[in-house]
């Protein structure tokens, strides 16, 4: 599988997810700024994969500064962070992923550090964020894999693979274990508009695993689960309430009602730097709308009426009593979230459950 991203002697080396599944380019971003763009472009996009991004930002940002004295230098921490964080709202995995740095490099500033060592220290910490991000992934698939079916079709929605991580994927992760574990999975692929990550991206990423993949048009779910040809869903996530809700890629909410109605067990996988605990529930998670033209056109050609009024939410909220489980890498949240979540966030290391 060809890196997602890639942190280069030159810069952050990006698969241009805007052009798969036709093209594999890469976009090469040289500097904090143009982290910023990959990602508020979605050229890389995903929960987990913006995080690491974000972080790589930060470190190419300090990496690169000219800056001399550490007032200068934390004057333009503050800048890059505001930069990346001003990209996409909704994937609380961004902040995560600027925190991560930013409060490394303020606990360097205390122990007056040099600039040279500061710029090595964020750089390895970014890089490691990258391989613990792939290692979280197969974590979550192995908490996962038991619960898919022996042999079933599981429905997906949008893109939680590889492409949407650092590798392997959250979602995609989770059947990728199965199918190591012997499961026979065949997915269903919702295509996802209006940025098509399902079509695109999805089918993309596992045709090339030789993962039996249908693509389907998103209102085809329901009509496939009364005939019975769904025997779970599985989705990523971009930010989870500290209650249990879970914010994804807009149509998620719908899907996760049409399983409930057809006692189909849904799944969310993400790793725990997608937990917001500090968010209490789903109301309170800012969700991202996003240019009209997204909808309007497709492949460059005008697809609507002009002046026709357009929505355009890139996510939507799901509440927790349509999840079944919520999969992470440091192992599997059931209801009541609250508690459940509560529970997992305070188990030390070496209490959480690797697999
Ligand atoms: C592994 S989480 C991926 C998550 O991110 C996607 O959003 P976007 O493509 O807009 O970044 C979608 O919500 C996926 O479920």
């Amino acid at each position: 599988m060809i890196p997602t991203l890639e942190w280069l002697p030159t810069g952050v080396n990006f698969l241009d997810q805007t052009k798969l599944p036709l093209e594999e380019t890469y976009v090469l971003a040289t500097d904090y700024k143009q982290v910023a763009t990959v990602i508020r472009d979605m050229i890389v996009r995903g929960a987990p994969a913006i995080g690491v991004s974000a972080a790589m930002g930060m470190a190419i940002g300090i990496d690169r500064s000219t800056a001399t004295t550490l007032p200068v230098l934390t004057e333009e921490v503050a800048l890059i962070a505001k930069t990346l964080a001003e990209t996409r709202p909704t994937a609380v995995n961004l902040f995560w992923g600027i925190e991560e740095i930013r409060s490394l490099y303020v606990e360097l500033v205390a122990k007056d550090t040099t600039i040279p060592e500061i710029k090595a220290s964020v750089v390895a910490k970014a890089r490691r964020m990258y391989d613990e991000d792939i290692a979280a992934c197969k974590q979550m698939g192995a908490h996962g894999a038991s619960l898919l079916p022996k042999e079933g079709t599981v429905l997906t929605h949008c893109n939680a693979g590889a492409l949407a991580t650092c590798g392997y994927g959250s979602a995609l992760g989770v059947i990728r274990a199965a199918i190591e574990r012997g499961h026979k999975i065949d997915v269903f692929a919702d295509e996802t508009r209006p940025f098509l990550q399902g079509a695109r991206l999805t089918a993309w990423e596992l045709m090339k695993d030789n993962i039996p993949t249908t693509v389907l048009c998103d209102n085809m779910a329901a009509s496939l689960m009364r005939q019975g040809r769904i025997q779970a869903v599985i989705v990523g996530a971009d930010r989870i309430a500290a209650n249990g809700d879970v914010a994804n890629k807009i149509g998620t909410y719908g899907v996760a009602i049409l399983a409930k109605e057809h006692n189909i067990p849904f799944y969310v996988a993400a790793p725990w730097s997608t937990l917001d605990l500090a968010t209490a529930h789903g109301d309170l998670i800012p969700i991202e709308q996003r240019a009209a033209t997204e909808v309007t056109h497709s492949n460059g050609k005008q697809m609507t009426p002009h002046g026709v009024a357009i929505e355009n939410p890139a996510f939507d909220v799901t509440p927790a009593k349509y999840v079944t489980a919520i999969i992470t890498e440091r192992g599997v949240l059931t209801a009541p979230y609250n508690q459940s979540i509560k529970a997992m966030a305070t188990q030390t290391e070496s209490e959480l459950t690797t697999v």
